[in-house]
Protein backbone atom coordinates (compact mmCIF):
# COMPACT_ATOMS: atom_id res chain seq x y z
CA UNK A 1 0.00 0.00 0.00
CA UNK A 2 1.39 3.26 -0.86
CA UNK A 3 1.57 5.82 1.22
CA UNK A 4 0.49 9.23 -0.53
CA UNK A 5 1.58 11.78 1.31
CA UNK A 6 4.77 10.45 2.43
CA UNK A 7 5.39 9.36 -1.83
CA UNK A 8 4.55 13.16 -2.86
CA UNK A 9 6.73 14.64 -0.10
CA UNK A 10 9.24 12.84 -1.42
CA UNK A 11 9.29 14.10 -4.20
CA UNK A 12 8.20 17.65 -3.33
CA UNK A 13 11.80 17.66 -1.19
CA UNK A 14 14.11 15.68 -2.74
CA UNK A 15 12.92 15.38 -6.66
CA UNK A 16 13.48 12.40 -9.18
CA UNK A 17 16.15 11.17 -5.90
CA UNK A 18 12.92 10.34 -3.75
CA UNK A 19 11.08 8.73 -6.74
CA UNK A 20 13.72 6.80 -6.54
CA UNK A 21 13.04 5.93 -2.67
CA UNK A 22 9.58 5.54 -3.83
CA UNK A 23 10.67 2.84 -6.19
CA UNK A 24 13.19 1.34 -3.51
CA UNK A 25 9.94 1.17 -1.16
CA UNK A 26 7.05 0.50 -3.62
CA UNK A 27 8.50 -1.43 -6.34
CA UNK A 28 8.21 -1.31 -10.22
CA UNK A 29 4.60 -0.49 -10.52
CA UNK A 30 3.12 2.12 -7.97
CA UNK A 31 0.21 4.36 -8.40
CA UNK A 32 0.39 8.31 -6.68
CA UNK A 33 -2.54 10.07 -6.78
CA UNK A 34 -3.96 9.95 -10.92
CA UNK A 35 -0.15 9.18 -12.14
CA UNK A 36 1.06 5.42 -12.46
CA UNK A 37 4.79 4.57 -12.32
CA UNK A 38 6.54 1.83 -14.06
CA UNK A 39 9.75 1.83 -12.91
CA UNK A 40 13.15 -0.45 -13.33
CA UNK A 41 14.85 -1.98 -16.23
CA UNK A 42 11.89 -4.68 -16.80
CA UNK A 43 9.75 -1.88 -16.07
CA UNK A 44 11.45 -0.10 -19.54
CA UNK A 45 11.52 -3.63 -21.77
CA UNK A 46 7.78 -3.49 -21.27
CA UNK A 47 7.29 0.16 -22.31
CA UNK A 48 9.53 -0.18 -25.05
CA UNK A 49 8.19 -3.38 -26.54
CA UNK A 50 4.42 -2.69 -26.37
CA UNK A 51 3.75 0.74 -27.92
CA UNK A 52 0.52 -0.27 -29.19
CA UNK A 53 -0.68 0.13 -25.64
CA UNK A 54 0.14 3.72 -25.60
CA UNK A 55 -1.27 6.91 -27.42
CA UNK A 56 1.81 9.08 -28.17
CA UNK A 57 -1.55 11.82 -29.35
CA UNK A 58 -2.75 11.66 -25.78
CA UNK A 59 0.27 11.77 -24.07
CA UNK A 60 1.82 14.94 -25.62
CA UNK A 61 -1.17 16.80 -26.65
CA UNK A 62 0.19 19.68 -25.06
CA UNK A 63 3.16 19.82 -27.51
CA UNK A 64 0.16 20.33 -30.52
CA UNK A 65 -0.39 24.03 -30.36
CA UNK A 66 3.77 24.37 -31.15
CA UNK A 67 4.82 21.68 -33.40
CA UNK A 68 1.61 21.05 -35.28
CA UNK A 69 -0.82 18.12 -35.42
CA UNK A 70 1.67 15.80 -37.15
CA UNK A 71 4.90 16.12 -36.09
CA UNK A 72 6.41 12.38 -34.91
CA UNK A 73 6.49 12.95 -31.19
CA UNK A 74 2.37 13.70 -31.55
CA UNK A 75 1.70 10.70 -34.18
CA UNK A 76 0.73 7.01 -33.62
CA UNK A 77 0.78 4.04 -35.16
CA UNK A 78 1.79 3.74 -39.09
CA UNK A 79 1.18 7.28 -39.54
CA UNK A 80 3.95 7.65 -37.22
CA UNK A 81 6.21 4.85 -39.44
CA UNK A 82 5.73 6.77 -42.36
CA UNK A 83 6.34 9.59 -41.07
CA UNK A 84 9.69 8.56 -39.00
CA UNK A 85 10.80 6.45 -41.87
CA UNK A 86 10.73 10.06 -44.16
CA UNK A 87 13.06 11.64 -41.14
CA UNK A 88 15.68 9.00 -39.51
CA UNK A 89 17.70 9.07 -42.66
CA UNK A 90 18.54 12.80 -42.07
CA UNK A 91 19.74 11.79 -38.99
CA UNK A 92 22.19 8.98 -40.42
CA UNK A 93 25.75 9.44 -38.78
CA UNK A 94 27.24 9.92 -42.77
CA UNK A 95 24.98 13.58 -42.79
CA UNK A 96 25.71 14.18 -38.63
CA UNK A 97 29.36 14.18 -39.07
CA UNK A 98 28.96 16.47 -42.81
CA UNK A 99 27.70 18.98 -39.93
CA UNK A 100 30.44 18.81 -37.47
CA UNK A 101 32.67 21.78 -39.59
CA UNK A 102 29.82 24.01 -39.25
CA UNK A 103 28.82 22.86 -35.30
CA UNK A 104 32.52 23.70 -34.34
CA UNK A 105 32.95 26.93 -36.00
CA UNK A 106 29.22 27.90 -34.06
CA UNK A 107 31.09 26.68 -30.80
CA UNK A 108 34.20 28.49 -31.54
CA UNK A 109 31.89 32.24 -31.84
CA UNK A 110 30.34 31.12 -28.79
CA UNK A 111 33.85 31.06 -27.07
CA UNK A 112 35.56 33.97 -28.80
CA UNK A 113 32.51 36.23 -27.52
CA UNK A 114 33.50 35.32 -24.03
CA UNK A 115 35.99 37.91 -22.44
CA UNK A 116 39.00 36.58 -20.53
CA UNK A 117 38.03 36.39 -17.19
CA UNK A 118 34.45 37.43 -17.58
CA UNK A 119 31.93 35.96 -14.79
CA UNK A 120 28.87 34.24 -16.90
CA UNK A 121 26.01 31.81 -16.76
CA UNK A 122 27.03 28.71 -18.17
CA UNK A 123 23.69 27.82 -18.57
CA UNK A 124 22.47 31.26 -20.88
CA UNK A 125 25.33 30.64 -22.84
CA UNK A 126 25.00 27.06 -23.74
CA UNK A 127 21.08 27.53 -24.42
CA UNK A 128 22.25 30.49 -26.62
CA UNK A 129 25.03 28.69 -28.63
CA UNK A 130 23.24 25.28 -28.84
CA UNK A 131 20.65 27.08 -30.14
CA UNK A 132 23.23 28.05 -32.92
CA UNK A 133 24.26 25.44 -33.71
CA UNK A 134 20.99 23.39 -33.70
CA UNK A 135 18.87 26.33 -36.37
CA UNK A 136 22.04 25.67 -38.61
CA UNK A 137 21.80 22.21 -38.76
CA UNK A 138 18.86 22.10 -38.84
CA UNK A 139 17.16 24.29 -41.52
CA UNK A 140 20.32 24.61 -43.11
CA UNK A 141 22.64 27.46 -43.82
CA UNK A 142 19.82 30.23 -44.96
CA UNK A 143 18.03 30.46 -41.75
CA UNK A 144 21.46 29.84 -39.61
CA UNK A 145 22.53 32.95 -41.03
CA UNK A 146 19.95 34.39 -38.74
CA UNK A 147 19.98 32.05 -36.32
CA UNK A 148 19.97 33.93 -33.77
CA UNK A 149 16.56 35.89 -34.76
CA UNK A 150 14.88 32.65 -36.16
CA UNK A 151 15.98 31.29 -32.66
CA UNK A 152 14.12 34.52 -30.34
CA UNK A 153 10.97 33.60 -32.39
CA UNK A 154 10.82 29.94 -31.81
CA UNK A 155 11.46 30.49 -28.55
CA UNK A 156 8.68 32.37 -27.80
CA UNK A 157 6.49 29.41 -29.87
CA UNK A 158 7.96 26.68 -27.77
CA UNK A 159 8.54 28.27 -24.50
CA UNK A 160 4.98 28.21 -23.78
CA UNK A 161 4.44 24.37 -24.22
CA UNK A 162 7.65 23.78 -22.05
CA UNK A 163 5.21 25.17 -19.13
CA UNK A 164 2.97 22.65 -16.97
CA UNK A 165 0.38 21.11 -19.30
CA UNK A 166 -1.90 22.51 -16.99
CA UNK A 167 -1.19 26.03 -17.21
CA UNK A 168 -0.97 26.11 -20.99
CA UNK A 169 -4.58 25.38 -20.62
CA UNK A 170 -4.93 28.49 -18.80
CA UNK A 171 -3.00 30.49 -21.90
CA UNK A 172 -4.83 29.96 -23.98
CA UNK A 173 -8.28 30.08 -22.32
CA UNK A 174 -7.57 33.59 -21.27
CA UNK A 175 -5.28 34.92 -24.17
CA UNK A 176 -2.52 36.00 -22.10
CA UNK A 177 0.68 37.84 -23.56
CA UNK A 178 2.62 34.83 -23.41
CA UNK A 179 0.04 32.87 -25.45
CA UNK A 180 -0.10 35.55 -28.05
CA UNK A 181 3.84 36.20 -28.30
CA UNK A 182 3.64 32.43 -28.61
CA UNK A 183 1.39 32.87 -31.64
CA UNK A 184 2.95 35.56 -33.26
CA UNK A 185 6.54 33.58 -32.81
CA UNK A 186 4.56 30.71 -34.40
CA UNK A 187 3.31 31.94 -37.41
CA UNK A 188 6.42 33.79 -38.07
CA UNK A 189 8.74 30.53 -37.90
CA UNK A 190 6.24 28.82 -39.85
CA UNK A 191 6.02 31.42 -42.52
CA UNK A 192 10.13 31.21 -42.98
CA UNK A 193 9.94 27.19 -42.75
CA UNK A 194 7.39 27.20 -45.51
CA UNK A 195 9.55 29.42 -47.92
CA UNK A 196 12.47 27.47 -47.37
CA UNK A 197 10.89 24.19 -48.40
CA UNK A 198 9.49 26.39 -51.27
CA UNK A 199 12.91 27.09 -52.03
CA UNK A 200 14.33 23.48 -51.89
CA UNK A 201 11.43 22.09 -53.91
CA UNK A 202 12.21 24.60 -56.51
CA UNK A 203 15.58 23.28 -56.61
CA UNK A 204 17.99 25.57 -54.24
CA UNK A 205 20.66 23.15 -52.75
CA UNK A 206 20.83 22.57 -48.89
CA UNK A 207 22.64 20.78 -46.90
CA UNK A 208 20.54 20.92 -43.53
CA UNK A 209 18.00 18.15 -42.07
CA UNK A 210 14.81 20.65 -43.16
CA UNK A 211 16.51 19.79 -46.90
CA UNK A 212 16.77 16.25 -46.80
CA UNK A 213 13.01 15.66 -45.08
CA UNK A 214 11.87 18.06 -48.41
CA UNK A 215 13.83 15.94 -50.79
CA UNK A 216 12.63 12.35 -48.80
CA UNK A 217 11.49 9.49 -50.77
CA UNK A 218 10.25 6.23 -49.01
CA UNK A 219 10.53 2.71 -50.86
CA UNK A 220 6.72 3.13 -52.25
CA UNK A 221 7.60 6.59 -53.43
CA UNK A 222 5.76 7.97 -50.47
CA UNK A 223 6.81 11.77 -49.39
CA UNK A 224 5.79 14.17 -46.49
CA UNK A 225 3.54 17.19 -47.22
CA UNK A 226 4.56 20.62 -46.78
CA UNK A 227 2.65 20.94 -43.58
CA UNK A 228 4.40 17.25 -42.33
CA UNK A 229 7.71 18.60 -43.20
CA UNK A 230 6.88 21.94 -41.61
CA UNK A 231 5.48 19.92 -38.03
CA UNK A 232 8.71 18.04 -38.21
CA UNK A 233 10.99 20.96 -38.17
CA UNK A 234 9.08 21.98 -35.24
CA UNK A 235 8.84 19.25 -33.26
CA UNK A 236 12.71 18.58 -33.62
CA UNK A 237 13.25 21.41 -32.06
CA UNK A 238 10.62 21.72 -28.85
CA UNK A 239 12.12 17.76 -28.40
CA UNK A 240 16.01 18.60 -28.75
CA UNK A 241 16.68 21.95 -28.10
CA UNK A 242 16.57 22.00 -23.88
CA UNK A 243 17.48 18.44 -23.54
CA UNK A 244 20.71 19.00 -25.55
CA UNK A 245 21.66 22.44 -23.69
CA UNK A 246 20.57 20.71 -20.03
CA UNK A 247 22.97 17.94 -20.59
CA UNK A 248 25.85 20.72 -21.68
CA UNK A 249 25.75 22.61 -18.50
CA UNK A 250 25.55 19.19 -16.37
CA UNK A 251 28.88 17.82 -18.69
CA UNK A 252 30.35 21.39 -17.70
CA UNK A 253 29.31 21.37 -14.40
CA UNK A 254 30.27 17.58 -13.49
CA UNK A 255 33.75 17.74 -15.20
CA UNK A 256 34.60 20.79 -13.22
CA UNK A 257 33.41 19.44 -9.93
CA UNK A 258 36.41 17.77 -10.12
CA UNK A 259 39.94 19.55 -11.70
CA UNK A 260 41.13 16.26 -12.12
CA UNK A 261 38.39 15.21 -14.66
CA UNK A 262 38.88 18.04 -16.54
CA UNK A 263 42.09 17.63 -16.62
CA UNK A 264 42.07 13.98 -18.09
CA UNK A 265 39.31 15.10 -21.06
CA UNK A 266 41.44 18.13 -21.86
CA UNK A 267 44.73 15.68 -22.13
CA UNK A 268 42.89 13.54 -24.51
CA UNK A 269 41.74 16.48 -26.38
CA UNK A 270 45.14 17.79 -26.75
CA UNK A 271 46.50 14.30 -27.76
CA UNK A 272 43.75 13.01 -30.52
CA UNK A 273 43.03 16.69 -31.94
CA UNK A 274 45.64 19.13 -30.40
CA UNK A 275 44.02 22.70 -31.30
CA UNK A 276 41.99 21.38 -34.42
CA UNK A 277 37.97 20.50 -34.63
CA UNK A 278 36.68 17.02 -34.64
CA UNK A 279 35.78 15.21 -37.62
CA UNK A 280 34.08 12.49 -37.62
CA UNK A 281 36.87 9.78 -37.79
CA UNK A 282 38.37 10.90 -34.48
CA UNK A 283 35.07 10.22 -32.54
CA UNK A 284 35.77 6.89 -31.72
CA UNK A 285 39.56 7.68 -30.59
CA UNK A 286 37.69 10.69 -28.18
CA UNK A 287 36.90 7.68 -25.47
CA UNK A 288 37.02 9.97 -22.03
CA UNK A 289 35.16 12.63 -23.94
CA UNK A 290 33.04 9.71 -24.48
CA UNK A 291 32.79 8.68 -21.28
CA UNK A 292 32.01 12.11 -19.82
CA UNK A 293 29.22 12.77 -22.35
CA UNK A 294 27.85 9.11 -21.34
CA UNK A 295 28.34 9.45 -17.84
CA UNK A 296 26.70 12.66 -17.51
CA UNK A 297 23.38 11.49 -19.35
CA UNK A 298 23.37 8.82 -16.87
CA UNK A 299 23.79 10.87 -13.93
CA UNK A 300 21.59 13.75 -15.34
CA UNK A 301 19.17 12.46 -18.30
CA UNK A 302 17.63 15.73 -19.41
CA UNK A 303 14.47 13.47 -19.68
CA UNK A 304 14.47 12.01 -16.45
CA UNK A 305 10.58 11.11 -16.84
CA UNK A 306 8.53 10.39 -19.69
CA UNK A 307 4.84 9.68 -20.10
CA UNK A 308 2.43 7.44 -21.58
CA UNK A 309 -1.01 7.60 -22.02
CA UNK A 310 -2.66 3.74 -22.62
CA UNK A 311 -5.53 3.38 -25.08
CA UNK A 312 -6.37 0.00 -23.25
CA UNK A 313 -6.17 -1.23 -19.99
CA UNK A 314 -3.20 -3.58 -19.03
CA UNK A 315 -1.71 -5.21 -16.37
CA UNK A 316 2.07 -5.70 -15.33
CA UNK A 317 3.40 -6.95 -12.38
CA UNK A 318 0.09 -8.49 -11.14
CA UNK A 319 -1.32 -4.56 -11.09
CA UNK A 320 -4.20 -3.02 -13.59
CA UNK A 321 -3.57 -0.22 -15.28
CA UNK A 322 -6.51 1.75 -16.57
CA UNK A 323 -6.75 3.46 -20.13
CA UNK A 324 -6.20 7.12 -19.90
CA UNK A 325 -4.08 7.49 -16.88
CA UNK A 326 -0.98 9.20 -16.71
CA UNK A 327 1.84 6.21 -17.00
CA UNK A 328 5.64 7.45 -16.23
CA UNK A 329 8.78 5.76 -16.92
CA UNK A 330 11.90 7.34 -16.03
CA UNK A 331 15.64 6.85 -16.91
CA UNK A 332 16.51 9.01 -13.95
CA UNK A 333 15.37 6.32 -11.41
CA UNK A 334 17.03 3.10 -13.89
CA UNK A 335 20.63 5.07 -13.82
CA UNK A 336 20.85 5.21 -10.12
CA UNK A 337 19.97 1.58 -9.57
CA UNK A 338 23.62 0.18 -8.06
CA UNK A 339 22.47 -3.62 -8.89
CA UNK A 340 23.28 -2.18 -12.42
CA UNK A 341 25.79 0.88 -12.09
CA UNK A 342 28.25 0.17 -9.28
CA UNK A 343 28.62 3.02 -6.85
CA UNK A 344 25.30 4.99 -9.12
CA UNK A 345 26.51 8.49 -7.39
CA UNK A 346 30.13 8.37 -8.77
CA UNK A 347 30.80 10.44 -11.90
CA UNK A 348 32.70 7.97 -13.34
CA UNK A 349 33.87 8.22 -17.23
CA UNK A 350 35.94 5.13 -17.45
CA UNK A 351 33.35 3.03 -16.72
CA UNK A 352 32.35 4.01 -20.61
CA UNK A 353 35.75 2.74 -21.49
CA UNK A 354 36.44 -0.93 -22.86
CA UNK A 355 39.57 -0.97 -21.97
CA UNK A 356 38.82 -0.46 -18.15
CA UNK A 357 37.81 -3.03 -15.78
CA UNK A 358 34.91 -0.80 -14.71
CA UNK A 359 33.09 -0.87 -18.30
CA UNK A 360 30.07 -3.28 -18.59
CA UNK A 361 27.89 -2.72 -21.74
CA UNK A 362 24.80 -1.36 -20.15
CA UNK A 363 20.85 -2.93 -22.57
CA UNK A 364 18.91 -0.27 -23.92
CA UNK A 365 16.56 -0.88 -20.85
CA UNK A 366 19.37 -0.39 -18.20
CA UNK A 367 21.06 2.93 -20.27
CA UNK A 368 18.10 4.56 -21.32
CA UNK A 369 18.68 8.62 -21.63
CA UNK A 370 17.26 8.74 -25.06
CA UNK A 371 13.88 5.96 -24.16
CA UNK A 372 13.51 3.75 -26.42
CA UNK A 373 11.35 2.17 -28.99
CA UNK A 374 9.94 3.39 -31.87
CA UNK A 375 9.66 6.33 -30.79
CA UNK A 376 13.36 6.76 -29.46
CA UNK A 377 15.16 9.79 -29.53
CA UNK A 378 15.55 10.50 -33.84
CA UNK A 379 17.99 13.11 -32.82
CA UNK A 380 20.53 11.18 -30.44
CA UNK A 381 23.47 11.00 -33.16
CA UNK A 382 23.14 14.90 -33.46
CA UNK A 383 22.70 15.90 -29.67
CA UNK A 384 25.85 13.39 -29.27
CA UNK A 385 27.92 15.36 -31.96
CA UNK A 386 27.23 18.94 -30.48
CA UNK A 387 27.86 17.75 -27.30
CA UNK A 388 31.08 16.45 -28.54
CA UNK A 389 32.18 19.30 -30.52
CA UNK A 390 31.06 21.83 -28.07
CA UNK A 391 32.90 20.25 -25.28
CA UNK A 392 36.21 19.16 -27.22
CA UNK A 393 36.34 23.22 -28.31
CA UNK A 394 35.91 23.85 -24.84
CA UNK A 395 38.63 21.83 -23.57
CA UNK A 396 41.11 22.97 -26.38
CA UNK A 397 40.74 26.88 -25.84
CA UNK A 398 39.20 27.96 -22.03
CA UNK A 399 39.62 27.01 -17.97
CA UNK A 400 36.43 27.50 -16.41
CA UNK A 401 35.93 28.30 -12.38
CA UNK A 402 32.32 27.68 -11.23
CA UNK A 403 30.98 29.40 -8.10
CA UNK A 404 30.37 26.89 -5.72
CA UNK A 405 27.05 25.78 -5.16
CA UNK A 406 25.71 27.22 -8.00
CA UNK A 407 24.09 23.60 -9.47
CA UNK A 408 20.64 22.94 -7.60
CA UNK A 409 19.11 20.74 -9.69
CA UNK A 410 15.47 21.52 -10.42
CA UNK A 411 12.24 19.03 -10.23
CA UNK A 412 11.55 19.51 -14.26
CA UNK A 413 12.10 18.25 -17.45
CA UNK A 414 14.94 18.43 -18.72
CA UNK A 415 16.70 18.93 -15.49
CA UNK A 416 18.26 22.41 -15.45
CA UNK A 417 20.24 23.70 -12.39
CA UNK A 418 17.69 26.41 -11.13
CA UNK A 419 19.92 29.14 -10.18
CA UNK A 420 21.60 28.56 -13.59
CA UNK A 421 25.70 27.45 -13.61
CA UNK A 422 27.75 30.93 -12.52
CA UNK A 423 32.05 30.93 -13.03
CA UNK A 424 34.13 32.65 -14.54
CA UNK A 425 35.91 32.00 -18.39
CA UNK A 426 39.81 32.58 -18.60
CA UNK A 427 41.89 31.44 -21.66
CA UNK A 428 43.44 27.96 -21.20
CA UNK A 429 46.51 28.49 -19.16
CA UNK A 430 45.61 31.71 -17.82
CA UNK A 431 42.96 30.82 -14.93
CA UNK A 432 43.85 28.71 -12.12
CA UNK A 433 40.80 25.99 -11.50
CA UNK A 434 39.40 25.84 -8.19
CA UNK A 435 39.89 22.41 -6.82
CA UNK A 436 36.63 20.94 -4.91
CA UNK A 437 35.73 17.59 -3.98
CA UNK A 438 33.44 14.93 -6.31
CA UNK A 439 29.77 15.17 -5.64
CA UNK A 440 27.30 14.22 -8.11
C1 LIG B 1 20.82 15.20 -25.01
C2 LIG B 1 19.84 15.53 -25.81
C3 LIG B 1 18.55 14.76 -25.97
C4 LIG B 1 17.92 13.91 -25.10
C5 LIG B 1 18.38 13.50 -23.71
C6 LIG B 1 16.72 13.45 -25.75
C7 LIG B 1 15.84 12.54 -25.19
C8 LIG B 1 14.74 12.03 -25.84
C9 LIG B 1 13.88 11.01 -25.29
C10 LIG B 1 14.02 10.37 -23.92
C11 LIG B 1 12.92 10.75 -26.21
C12 LIG B 1 11.81 9.73 -26.07
C13 LIG B 1 10.70 10.29 -25.24
C14 LIG B 1 9.73 9.24 -24.79
O1 LIG B 1 10.03 8.04 -24.76
O2 LIG B 1 8.67 9.65 -24.34
C15 LIG B 1 13.17 11.62 -27.34
C16 LIG B 1 12.39 11.66 -28.47
C17 LIG B 1 12.61 12.54 -29.50
N1 LIG B 1 13.69 13.38 -29.65
FE1 LIG B 1 15.21 13.61 -28.38
N2 LIG B 1 16.64 14.03 -26.97
C18 LIG B 1 17.74 14.83 -27.16
C19 LIG B 1 18.05 15.55 -28.28
C20 LIG B 1 17.29 15.61 -29.41
C21 LIG B 1 17.61 16.35 -30.59
C22 LIG B 1 18.89 17.16 -30.81
C23 LIG B 1 16.57 16.21 -31.46
C24 LIG B 1 16.40 16.74 -32.85
C25 LIG B 1 17.30 17.26 -33.58
C26 LIG B 1 15.59 15.36 -30.81
C27 LIG B 1 14.40 14.98 -31.38
C28 LIG B 1 13.53 14.07 -30.83
C29 LIG B 1 12.27 13.69 -31.45
C30 LIG B 1 11.70 14.23 -32.75
C31 LIG B 1 11.71 12.72 -30.63
C32 LIG B 1 10.39 11.98 -30.86
C33 LIG B 1 10.68 10.82 -31.77
C34 LIG B 1 9.44 10.04 -32.14
O3 LIG B 1 8.38 10.31 -31.56
O4 LIG B 1 9.55 9.15 -33.00
N3 LIG B 1 16.06 15.02 -29.58
N4 LIG B 1 14.28 12.37 -27.09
Amino acid sequence: MVNQLAAVTRFLRHGFDGMLTNYRQYGPVFSIGPYTYLMGPDANKFVFANPQLFSWSKAFSFLKPAVGETSMIVSDGAEHKRRRGLVQPAFHHRHVNGYLAALAKDADALIDSWQDGQRIDFDQEFQRGLRRMSVRSLFGDRIGEQADHFGDQLEAAISLVEEQPLFIGAHRILRTPAWRRAQAGKQAVDEQIMAEIARVRAGSADSGVLAKMTTARDDDGAVLSDIEIRDQALGLIAAGFSAVSSAMTWIVHLLTDNAREWDLARAEVTRVLGDRPATGEDLHKLVRVHGVVQETLRLRPPTAVSVRVPVEDFTYAGKRIRAGRKVFYSPYVTHRLAEIWPEPERFMPERWDPAHPAYRKPGPHEFLPFGGGPHRCVGSTLAISELTVLLTRLLARVELDLEPGSAVPTKAVPIRPRDGLRGRVGRAGHLRLATRPTSP
